[in-house]
């Protein structure tokens, strides 16, 4: 049995970004950033006003100066230039024609036919956005490794990128096993119960970034599941939920021998999830999650989401942990880390305090179901009391 930091150590061991494409913009929020991007031009990539009024010169203004309107320019047309003792009617956003150097605003002006009567002087520059102020062209922008958020995007297309180089979006196939389980919507049936973990697993992918291809649920025999496991094999990732433990009806471990999946390890230190199987065929990553709905959501957020993040070239693959403290005190785990279903709520301090649910177990989603998440009670760690400082995991 593997401890966790070993275990994820061995499945992200030589996971590289996948081969990168070109993304226009739009189709790049939330990807990762491949190559380089810098900026096409200075931003501002000219002198242009942020207010709407009189492109003037300073020293032509005071109280009761008097300007001769010459023009009227609009953000995007043409351009005029300034003589001494006159002035330009200017939309916010337009450049600043050549004489000028500040901007009187529409409010600190009065218009009197043909001319502009200034009621105050203005400083030189006031009111004019300067070429390159914000970014020079040639700045890096992005770099490879970055998420492609929403800030960076505006940056990017401000500064004329038009598209940029991003790792393909990972494959993902998900296969359900039991012959227990029922889809949603279908009637209630002795001894079935509904099946969750593919929405819930895929949710998870989903939400992070990937091409999920779900496949039909398979029953519990060997050769069904062979050949679903098989067909699941197309992708950068396959993850199997359920029979891998060692009970008569767990056909999954030998299914995976017998496409040829190497094993890299079955069982972690960890509770829930303890089952989690790991291996390779190729180039794809194969898990064999726990079927028990915790444990399949616990080790999708702690180990296939990292290798996803991975494949989608993101520089931190997680997982992510939060710092907190335990509201109540919580009792030893025995001898694996302990993911306790936790509420999560802000303390005073602005810390999150966490307050183990009542029913802690790895089958009840109706305690998932109150709970933002979980706190970790490493193992080894033996009780701990209230105020404890604990790892978060939210899900
Ligand atoms: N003798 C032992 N038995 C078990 C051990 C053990 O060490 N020795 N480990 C237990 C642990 S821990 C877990 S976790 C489970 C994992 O078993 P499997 O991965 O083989 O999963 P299943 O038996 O197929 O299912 C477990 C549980 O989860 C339900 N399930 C399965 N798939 C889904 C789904 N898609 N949606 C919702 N619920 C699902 C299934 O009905 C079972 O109740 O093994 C223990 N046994
Ligand atoms: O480790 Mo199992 O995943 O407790 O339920």
């Amino acid at each position: 049995m593997k401890d966790f930091a070993e275990a994820l150590a061995l499945v992200l061991e030589g996971i590289e970004p996948l081969a990168s494409e070109q993304v226009a913009l739009p189709e790049a929020i939330g990807r990762v950033m491949a190559a380089e991007a810098r900026a096409a031009i200075d931003l501002p990539p000219f002198d242009r006003t942020a207010m709407d009024g009189f492109a003037v010169r300073a020293q032509d203004t005071a109280p009761g100066a008097e300007l001769r309107v010459i023009g009227d320019l609009a953000a995007g047309g043409g351009t005029i230039t300034l003589e001494p003792g006159t002035a330009a009617r200017i939309s916010t956003g337009a450049a600043i024609p050549p004489g000028a150097d500040s901007i009187l605003r529409v409010e600190d002006a009065e218009v009197r036919d043909g001319t502009v009567v200034a009621a105050v002087a203005v400083r030189h520059g006031l009111h004019v956005r300067r070429r390159a102020e914000d970014v020079h062209a040639g700045d890096v922008l992005a770099r490879p490794g970055d998420v492609l958020t929403v800030p960076r995007l505006s940056a990017l297309a401000s500064a004329g990128v038009a598209t940029v180089d991003v790792p393909r979006t990972p494959r993902v196939d998900v296969i359900v096993t039991g012959s227990e389980l029922l889809p949603p919507g279908a009637p209630p049936e002795p001894g079935k119960i509904y099946e969750s973990n593919s929405l819930a697993v895929g949710a998870m992918l989903a939400a992070v970034g990937s091409r999920l291809v779900h496949h039909p649920p398979v029953i519990d025999e060997f050769d069904a599941t062979r050949a679903a496991i098989e067909a699941g094999l197309e992708g950068d990732i396959l993850i199997v939920s359920g029979g891998v433990s060692v009970g008569p009806h767990d056909h999954v471990k030998p299914a995976f021998e017998a496409c040829g999946i190497e094993e890299v390890f079955w069982r972690v230190r960890i509770k829930p999830g303890k089952p989690l199987w790991f291996g390779r065929r190729g180039s794809t990553l194969v898990f064999g999650l726990p079927g028990n709905p915790l444990s399949a959501i616990v080790c999708t957020a702690l180990f296939v989401l990292p290798a996803l993040r991975r494949l989608r070239g993101e520089s931190d693959p997680g997982p992510r942990f939060d710092r907190g403290r335990l509201g109540e005190s919580a009792g030893p785990s025995d001898n694996r880390t302990t993911f306790l279903i936790s509420k999560l709520v802000p303390g005073e301090d602005g810390i999150p305090v966490a307050w183990p649910t009542e029913r802690q177990g790895s089958h009840m989603t109706g305690a998932l179901g109150e709970s933002d998440g979980f706190a970790v009670a490493p193992h080894g760690s033996g009780s701990l009391p209230a105020g404890a400082e604990v790892d978060l995991l939210r899900v």
